[in-house]
């Protein structure tokens, strides 16, 4: 007999979702995972035969599938959640948010408010994040220390914040965050220019021109309303996708957020530069944005990932609830109940997301050579069964709290429901402590 292979961990499950093309199910089957890599994915009959693990791992009533890429937010706005509902974009930012982001965005506003968010995010099974926001580095810093996937990228905007005095400073700051992570495994640092409303066309075309020769990622919150079009329209005479196309802002490094307004222009501009859409269905809903028509962008040939965005117009970061409303609005737009199957909404959710953050060939699919970054979902609640189809499961009926176990590159972070990187207690006791600050200070209008 064959000698049997060493292998750090072996996962056994019911259901392994690998979320590939072929929309593969496998049943009864087990991931080998040796260092950060998956190097199987085996009938469990063959894996007993082939591996000598460690540790091994039987997950029975469990979906396993890659972890979830919330492909847009700003973590920190954990700590802004419900401070502001039932406003539209314009009033939410401009007489609640930016104001109350001028009185208490600090590094330790934003150490905080990550730190709590990655904690929900974990639970509710995402392994990788693009964040977007004030004190960049301490998100990035919080990220590595939980052991998270993310995409950080730093705020371009051309009036000051409590993060800098302006431009200039924001381009210092983010370039020298950029070489800080050079090279790092598991943080990406790329360009955050807020919105085309917020940024001068002199600091675009920067943007676009370090962009290039880093490497770097580019995200952008785009045609997230009607407004916005029409502002461009009055003040450039021209779209804002069209602006950022002229000024060299719209490549295969560009992730547009929201684009709830689409001409079909529009979707020929982002299906010919290649930029990605990051569709965030439930912020769009709550500050009556639009909405997002997913199935005419992948129509026209657009990548569609799934974001949350903060929790201040969410109000969770969950990206299985994000998935189902994704899922269900798509049929809505569209007219057609077949636009955005499971598969596809799962696709949205992880793959997708991965492409947008140019990291495909690393994670976003449970394939031999990639990251071994994977959650469980356990399935055998009453409000599970029975299970007809395992991808149905997860996308119209998926619920944060059936998610158990969660690695990134091989490293736990999620264990039968139990935090293995963040300490819990303490979050949740930083999280109050800011309710406390932030309710006792008078709510003063203010510019960020
Ligand atoms: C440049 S740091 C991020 C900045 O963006 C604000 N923000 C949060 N959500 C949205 C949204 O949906 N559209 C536009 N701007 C948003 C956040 O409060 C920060 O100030
Ligand atoms: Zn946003």
């Amino acid at each position: 007999m064959a000698a049997r292979q060493s292998v750090r961990l072996l996962i056994r499950a019911r259901w392994i979702i690998p979320v590939v093309p072929e929309r593969r199910i496998y049943e009864d089957c087990a991931i080998a995972i040796q260092g950060q890599e998956i190097i199987a994915i085996t009938p469990w009959e063959q894996a007993q035969k082939q591996f000598n693990a460690e540790q091994t791992l039987t997950l029975d009533r469990h979906i396993l599938m890659p972890g979830l890429i919330n492909a847009h937010g700003h973590a920190a706005m954990n700590l802004l959640r419900g401070y502001a509902d039932d406003q539209p974009l314009h009033t939410w930012l401009n007489e609640h948010i930016w104001p109350a982001e001028s009185r208490h965005v600090s590094a330790e506003f934003v150490e905080d408010g990550t730190e709590l968010a990655i904690a929900e995010m974990i639970r509710s099974g995402t392994t990788c994040f693009a964040d977007m926001y004030f004190f960049p580095e301490e998100a990035a810093k919080v990220a590595r220390r939980a052991h998270m996937r993310a995409q950080i990228t730093f705020p371009i905007l051309d009036f000051p914040t409590n993060w800098g005095d302006g431009p200039d400073q924001y381009f210092a700051k983010g370039l020298a965050l950029h070489d800080d992570y050079r090279g790092d495994d598991l943080i990406r640092i790329g360009f955050g220019p807020h919105a085309p409303y917020t940024v001068a066309d002199e600091h675009l075309k920067r943007v676009a021109v370090l962009a290039e020769e880093l490497e770097a990622p580019i995200q952008i919150h785009l045609h997230e309303t009607a407004d916005e079009v029409r502002d461009s329209m009055d003040i450039y005479g021209k779209r804002p996708i069209e602006r950022l196309a002229e000024l060299g802002l719209l490549t295969p490094q560009t992730q547009c957020v929201h684009m709830t307004q689409v001409e079909d222009t529009d979707a020929v501009l982002l299906a010919e530069f290649g930029a990605h859409v990051i569709h965030c269905p439930q912020s769009n809903l709550k500050l009556a944005s639009g909405f997002c028509p997913v199935a005419k962008l992948r129509a026209a040939g657009v990548n569609v990932a799934l974001g949350t965005d903060g929790a201040a117009s969410n109000n969770n970061l969950d990206m299985l609830e994000e998935m189902h409303t994704a899922a269900l609005l798509a049929k809505a737009v569209a007219g057609d109940a077949a636009a955005l199957s499971a598969h596809q909404a799962l696709a949205t959710a992880t793959i997708n997301g991965a492409r947008a953050l140019g990291i495909d060939q690393v994670t976003g699919s449970l394939e031999v050579g990639k990251s071994a970054d994977i959650i469980a979902l356990e399935v055998d609640a009453v409000s599970a069964q029975p299970i007809h189809d395992a991808a149905s499961a997860l996308v119209y009926n998926g619920r944060a709290a059936r998610v158990t176990h969660s690695w990134v590159a091989g490293r736990a972070l999620l264990l039968s429901g139990h935090l293995q990187t963040l300490n819990e207690r303490d979050i949740i006791a930083r999280a109050r402590r800011w309710a406390e600050i932030i309710q006792n200070t008078p709510r003063e209008a203010g510019a960020l």
